[in-house]
């Protein structure tokens, strides 16, 4: 017999680049005593997402890549993932799904709430929206706004982006659109109190706005337009590039490109190498929409020295793009002069109190790529 509670499981959505990982790597970094298991799911088939939060988790975090997660109609795939986790020798207390940011939430929802493990239970959802590209998003995706419907917590990222007025808007416009009683927590950098999804009474039990038959419901209304092959899912209309290279990047080559990167091309992350002297470290890059930030990590031991790309878009050129980076490919880094990388240093974010002191002083809007 099942002696044990079963484990709740929290769906962690968002569009692109919104901040979900962020948003995890906080909950790790403050998770006290709480065990947390982890299942990524990356959009792209080279895991950038996983690698940016394995360094925390050891055997408590699966990792999927190469689509979504939400596509696994009958939702085995999901179950064996939990099932790992909720093994009793991880001593798990909580599961946080991070969903692809292309992912439709009442998917994992259903798959969740349709699981006959009795070792999990649905947790809530966690829908992680970006303030400064709340307008932008909603104007792309109206399916957004479905998915804030079935949101049980709302984290208004990224508020050091957008000024008093537009954060109050935004909140505003998120009341609407969410269910009633629907917290709204405004965040910086993911920064949200733990407490929030490691409470041993989740939110969701007093609101359940969506119930079973409510997604089958849905799932019926949606079944159409996939027997004519038109997938519903907000990530049809998007396709992923991937590029690796062993050999550098020109640093100016790369900010060339960034610079002239199509409007379609709405998120670019991975880990680049310049090898430029005096830079040799691993270069995160985050573009999301024409926002654009790089920051410098040290290699792990042994780590191979590699750039790993994934640019996630609609209506982009594949095979232009992966020419276009790799005409960036440069033989002789060591040659390159230290100030080839200015154009890359301009746009590393600087530690929060700096940036803070900062934010209106001249160039802040251009590091963040206005
Ligand atoms: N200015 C600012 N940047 C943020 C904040 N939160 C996250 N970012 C940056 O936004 C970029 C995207 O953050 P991620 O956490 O990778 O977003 P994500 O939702 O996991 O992205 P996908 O997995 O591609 O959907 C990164 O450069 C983050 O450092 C914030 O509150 N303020």
């Amino acid at each position: 017999m099942n002696s044990r509670q079963p484990i709740p499981v929290v769906v962690l959505s968002g569009f692109l680049g919104s901040g979900k990982t962020t948003v995890l790597n906080h909950l790790l970094g403050n998770r006290g005593g709480t065990r947390i298991g982890v299942v990524v799911n990356d959009f792209g088939t080279i895991e950038i997402d996983a690698m940016s939060v394995a360094g925390q988790l050891g055997d408590s975090m699966l990792s999927l890549g190469g689509g979504c997660l939400c596509c696994a109609v009958d939702g085995s795939e999901l179950d064996a993932y939990l099932e790992k986790l909720a093994a009793p020798a991880h001593r798990i207390d909580v599961i946080v799904i991070e969903a692809s940011g292309l992912a439709e939430p009442q998917e994992m929802i259903r798959m969740l709430m349709a699981s006959e493990n009795p070792d999990v239970r649905y947790g809530g959802t966690v829908q992680v929206v970006d303030a400064a590209e709340f307008d932008a998003t909603r104007a792309r995706h109206p399916e957004t706004d479905r998915h804030l419907a079935v949101a049980d917590l709302v984290v208004l990222n990224k508020t050091d982006r957008v000024d008093e007025a537009e954060r109050a808007r935004i909140e505003a416009r998120l009341a609407e659109l969410c269910a009633p009683g629907i917290p709204v927590v405004g965040a910086e950098h993911g920064r949200i109190d733990p407490e929030l999804l490691f409470d041993r009474r989740p939110w969701t039990e007093t609101r359940g706005q969506l119930s079973f038959e409510d997604l089958l419901a849905q799932d019926q209304a949606q079944g159409q337009d996939q027997d004519e092959g038109a997938c519903a899912h907000v990530h049809a209309a998007y396709e992923s590039t991937e590029f690796v290279s062993e050999q550098a990047l020109s640093p100016r080559r790369f900010i060339d490109f960034l610079d002239r990167r199509p409007a379609g091309l709405y998120r670019i992350k991975g880990f680049v190498w310049f090898g430029v002297p005096g830079h040799d470290e691993r270069y995160e890059v985050h573009a999301v929409g024409r926002f654009l930030r790089f920051a410098p990590q040290p290699w792990g031991r042994g780590e191979a020295r590699l750039t790993q790309l994934v640019l996630i878009g609609a209506g982009t050129d594949g095979p232009g793009l992966l020419a276009e980076l790799a005409a960036c490919r440069e033989p002789a880094p060591q040659e390159a002069r230290p100030e080839s990388m200015w154009g890359v240093l301009r746009y590393v974010a600087r530690p929060a109190a700096e940036s803070e002191a900062e934010a209106d002083g001249p160039g802040s809007a251009e590091a963040d790529g206005f």
